[in-house]
């Protein structure tokens, strides 16, 4: 078995005239959190977006698990051993909390989402296992009470972690997590680490986009920085905090 989860090289897009991605290449080993960092507008969520089948990249080759992969469709993606949660939150806000959860695990079923839809013999044979599945889930980031709520009910915090406990139903090689601390409060970004480092000590690996810089150097085993498409530096937190292009990157004439 690889150590290595995700190897991505040589990625590259160009909008217009815009290089949103120069030559970007990360690897992250089984059980790290690999964190994405970079002032706004740098390629981060680019970066996740041709990771996980939404953009086309103009180049670039990726592995996953030691095998060739291709993001392709999204659904694809999630089948092929990636999940991810969004910037903006994306639940079914009108179905239960639980459900939000099975349908992720759909992905990892014989009947499938479709299955689950038209309500197959087969959707009902596996429903009851799905939905154990679950509520295991839900308890593991701690919203188990709030399993028959309707998601949009809960806070934004909670709708995180239900986003978490999603993108864990489909039993993913890598968890990628856009800013998963964006508008938490102080204890939530607490919850929110305790509950990244467990995910991590369960055996996952986790690539993660994230503005707060304290978090990120406290979590993360390796870290690149993007800044206008280009990778300004890979390394340990403690490494690129002492990169002066990093700092100017930050705190320099960028004006971002
Ligand atoms: N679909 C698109 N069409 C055109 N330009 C785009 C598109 N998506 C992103 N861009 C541009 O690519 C650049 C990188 O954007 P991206 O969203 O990847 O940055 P980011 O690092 O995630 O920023 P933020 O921290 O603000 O989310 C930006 O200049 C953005 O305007």
């Amino acid at each position: 078995m690889t150590d290595t989860i995700l190897k991505v090289s040589g990625v590259s897009k160009r909008f217009g005239g815009l290089q949103a991605l120069s030559d970007v290449g990360i690897e992250i080993k089984r059980g790290q959190v690999y964190g994405l960092i970079g002032p706004n507008g740098a390629g981060k969520t680019t970066f996740f977006n041709v990771l996980t089948g939404l953009y086309t990249p103009d180049s670039g080759s990726f592995e996953l698990a030691g095998q060739p992969y291709t993001p392709t469709a999204v659904h694809e993606v999630a089948k092929a051993g990636i999940a991810r949660t969004f910037q903006n939150i994306r639940l079914f806000a009108e179905m239960t909390v639980l459900e939000n959860v099975m349908v992720g695990r759909h992905v990892r079923t014989r009947s499938g989402i479709f299955g689950s839809i038209l309500r197959t013999r087969s959707f009902k044979a596996e429903e009851k296992a799905i939905a154990e599945r679950a509520m295991e889930l839900l308890e593991y980031v701690g919203i188990a009470k709030y399993a028959d709520y309707k998601a949009r009910t809960l806070s934004y915090g909670d709708q995180r972690r239900l986003e978490i406990a999603r993108a864990l139903a489909t039993d993913p090689k890598l968890i990628a997590l856009d800013e998963p601390a964006a508008g938490m409060n102080a204890t939530e970004k607490v919850q929110l680490r305790e509950l990244i480092d467990r995910i991590r000590a369960d055996g996952r690996t986790i690539l993660l986009i994230e503005h707060d810089v304290k978090l990120v150097m406290g979590l993360c085993d390796r870290v690149t920085v993007l800044d206008y498409g280009k990778q300004l530096a890979e390394g340990t937190p403690a490494e690129v905090q002492k990169n002066p292009k990093v700092i100017e990157a930050y705190l320099g004439t960028g004006g971002h």
